[in-house]
């Protein structure tokens, strides 16, 4: 179990950047840091990892006091990996030497088979012998999982691990390794822009803003009460009602502001009337930009709609908002 009590850090005299950090994360467990960009996720990982020193503030792992950067002579806590977002690969070196570059040379064969498993798992295995610096970006991104994944730390630290893996193989990526780390009982801390990550295979996310953590709890509640548009808008597009613009739709709502996910408007034969500005092909479905009364509108539909079309939506679901 990992414990970060009460972290503050700064790069500078003038700004702090960490504020009373703190949290816990369960041996096994997953925990995704979400937040805009500039808010603080890469330094939370780098001072968990300990390439930075933090100014105040305790990091205990199994019960153990973690000296941070200046317990280490070299940087980093032995038992925990960190993957950078430059992924931090010899570029001259094969892509298996890069993998193997912490492993143990006692039993050359069992290192080759470990080196194997590894690229295999990140679909890599037939670029053994290339050298990274004629991968793409994607391919560099796999190496540095094999290589994190080596020598089964018990923290691994990503940091948008899979930022340049191309959409088409990303998910069979993501769960290879996720459930590679499940069942070999490695927590992962996640640093992440897409917010999908986090649904769909975080146990708990921490919602990181100008360094503090503003929200931590399991993705499905997070995601079902956002509580402020901030959390709201890392889920992607809404729509936000007050009471003051749109009295009728309230008459049976106690609360003064409501946020709408797309999926949660009906479009109706009655309601509120809205003009189309534009149709979004998501491919199971269209993602349609509307109108009305100056207030932008985001609902889904099976259906392409075209500009300037009127329709009428109905609230079937919402969140409250502060
Ligand atoms: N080496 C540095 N020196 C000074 N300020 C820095 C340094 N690195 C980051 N910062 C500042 O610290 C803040 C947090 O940066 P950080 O990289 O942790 O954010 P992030 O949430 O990981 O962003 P992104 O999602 O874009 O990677 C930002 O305001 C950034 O400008």
């Amino acid at each position: 179990m990992l414990e970060v009590k009460n972290l503050f850090f700064s790069y500078t005299t003038d700004k702090k950047i960490i504020e009373s950090l703190s949290f816990t994360l369960k041996q096994g467990n997953m925990l995704a840091l979400v937040g805009e960009s500039g808010s603080g996720k890469s330094t939370i990982l780098k001072l968990v990892y300990g390439l930075l020193e933090w100014e105040s503030g305790e990091v205990f792992y199994k019960g153990r006091k973690l000296e941070g950067f200046k317990g280490n002579l070299v940087p980093g806590e032995p038992e925990f990996k960190y993957l950078e977002q430059d992924f931090g690969l010899m570029p001259y070196a094969t892509v298996g030497e890069n993998v193997g570059k912490f492993l143990s040379n006692i039993d050359l064969t069992e290192k080759l088979n470990r080196i194997m498993f590894l690229l295999d798992l990140v679909g890599m295995a037939n670029y053994i012998d290339k050298k990274p610096i004629s991968l793409s970006g994607g391919q560099k991104q796999r190496v540095a999982l094999a290589k994190a994944l080596a020598q089964t730390p018990s923290v691994l630290l990503l940091d948008e691990p899979f930022s340049q893996v191309d959409t088409f193989k990303k998910n069979i990526l993501k769960r290879a390794v996720l459930d590679f780390a499940k069942e070999n009982n490695i927590s992962i801390i996640l640093a992440t822009h897409e917010i999908e990550d986090a649904l769909a295979y975080a146990d708990e996310m921490m919602i990181v803003k100008e360094g503090k953590i503003i929200r931590r709890g399991n993705p499905y509640q997070i995601y079902r009460d956002p509580q402020n548009t901030y959390v709201a808008n890392l889920f992607g597009e809404n729509t936000i009602l007050t009471r003051r613009d749109f009295p009728e739709i309230f008459e049976d709502i106690e609360t003064d502001k409501i946020l709408v996910y797309p999926h949660q408007f009906i479009i109706s034969q009655t309601g509120i009337p809205v003009k189309v500005i534009r149709s979004y092909f998501l491919g199971s479905h269209y993602l349609v930009e509307s109108i009305s009364q100056f207030k932008r509108f985001w609902f889904v539909s099976d259906e392409s709609f075209s500009i300037g079309k009127e329709c009428f939506l109905q609230l079937y679901e919402y969140q409250k908002l502060s």
